[in-house]
């Protein structure tokens, strides 16, 4: 993890969990760039996995999290891009492994199916938990090619 920063963002059904995870994050002397929502109107998750991603592109941060209803959408949202690896994690080990072996860059919840406490733990996790490399980077460079499926 390089920088003090992590972008967020949600949509309706992720942004009260958003609120607590932006307090959370800002307690621990994170800076937080969050690209909303920003209240509890209907809104599309896809423009905020876009806006995530797009934020990590312009090089705000290199970590990013996103939230929804089941964190699915928007997590499928985020992986459109191809500089993103977003995964969607409801444990700690999900959490940890998904840094270890997957070197993932954006975290994805889903707000209707963890609870606050959970969730501060797996954003605890993905940020201290670092990429293994070796045989995991061959494989994440993978991932960035449609050949290689
Ligand atoms: O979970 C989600 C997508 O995977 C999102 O939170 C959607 O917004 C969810 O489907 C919202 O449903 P709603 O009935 O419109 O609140």
């Amino acid at each position: 993890m390089t920088g003090n920063v992590i972008v967020i963002g949600s949509d309706h059904a992720g942004y009260s969990l958003k609120q607590v995870l932006v307090a959370y994050l800002k307690d621990k002397g994170w800076e937080v760039f969050d690209v909303g929502t920003h209240g509890a109107d209907s809104v599309d998750y896809p423009d905020f996995g876009a806006a995530v991603a797009k934020a990590l592109k312009e090089g705000k941060s290199n970590r990013g999290i996103v939230v929804c209803g089941s964190g699915i959408g928007i997590s499928i949202a985020a992986n459109r891009h191809d500089w993103v690896r977003a995964a969607l994690c409801h444990d700690i080990t999900s959490a940890r492994l998904c840094r270890q072996h997957n070197d993932a860059n954006v975290l994805a919840l889903g707000a209707r199916l963890i609870g606050e406490e959970v969730a501060k733990d797996c954003v605890d996790v993905f940020l201290a938990t670092d990429f293994e490399g070796g045989r995991h980077q061959r494989r994440v460079d993978k991932l960035g090619f449609a050949e290689s499926t």
